[in-house]
């Protein structure tokens, strides 16, 4: 197993490094945009570009940078080093349950107490967050956030940049369009369309 390196240094970063310590990986530090504020307790290697002095082959990355819907620091980071020929680490918390032949493409972040049932599909930098439910048959695209607590019904799509709310329900057989936001809590029974935030039980649409 490569040793890792960690790109970013906040919260998300935190939660990925304790999964990297209990996995027993190799962390050589993580790296950020500024020295301040050092909240992990590990070495600050420098900035992006810090990375660059180690041989893509030497070493595996894990995208410790959070998913915002505001800003897309967590997809762009993961874009630049993959261009420059780097690998990301998928990464499964020792807790959570992964049912046989779920497929999990690379940089897949599964968090503490998640459950993913058979036939399910994860694709490239997608976190699924802590205690996430996700039934059987669902297909997630890049780039999504399945937040804290949220669950799935079976046969539910996901399209990339998608964020899904912490504790949100999708009922079974859903599609939930590219680069749309779903609140926390809300319940979805219908099909939300492309770049849309939808919320509430059940969820509507709203402006952006
Ligand atoms: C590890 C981690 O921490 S991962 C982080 C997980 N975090 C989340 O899942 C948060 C997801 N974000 C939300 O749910 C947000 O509230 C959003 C994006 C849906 C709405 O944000 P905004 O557009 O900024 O809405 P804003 O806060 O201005 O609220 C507008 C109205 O919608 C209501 N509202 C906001 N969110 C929700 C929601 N999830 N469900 C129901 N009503 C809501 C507000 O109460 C407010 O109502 P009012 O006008 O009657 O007072």
């Amino acid at each position: 197993m490569l040793p890792v390196i960690l790109i970013g240094g906040g919260g998300h970063a935190k939660v990925c490094m304790d999964v990297l310590s209990l996995l027993n990986i190799q962390v050589l530090g993580y790296v950020t945009p500024d020295a301040a504020p050092p909240s992990l307790p590990f070495v600050r290697i420098g900035d992006d570009e810090a990375v660059l002095h180690y041989p893509a082959s030497s070493i595996a990355l894990v995208n410790g940078i959070g998913f915002h819907p505001e800003h897309e620091r967590r997809k762009k980071a993961y874009s630049t080093f993959k261009d420059k020929g780097y690998s990301f680490l998928s990464i499964v918390h020792p807790s959570a349950v992964v049912a046989e032949g779920v497929h999990l493409s690379e940089g897949v972040q599964i968090m503490a107490g998640a459950i993913l049932q058979p036939g399910t599909h994860i694709e490239e930098n997608t976190i699924v967050n802590t205690r996430a439910s996700v039934d059987h048959d669902c297909r997630i695209g890049p780039h999504v956030h399945l937040a804290p607590g949220s669950l799935l019904c079976g046969g539910v799509t996901v399209q990339q940049d998608a964020y899904i709310g912490a504790g949100a329900t999708i009922i079974q057989g859903i599609r939930i369009h590219e680069k749309s936001l779903i609140g926390a809590g809300s319940v979805v029974v219908r099909e939300v369309r492309p770049h849309t935030k939808v919320y509430g039980v059940p969820a509507r649409e709203v402006t952006k």
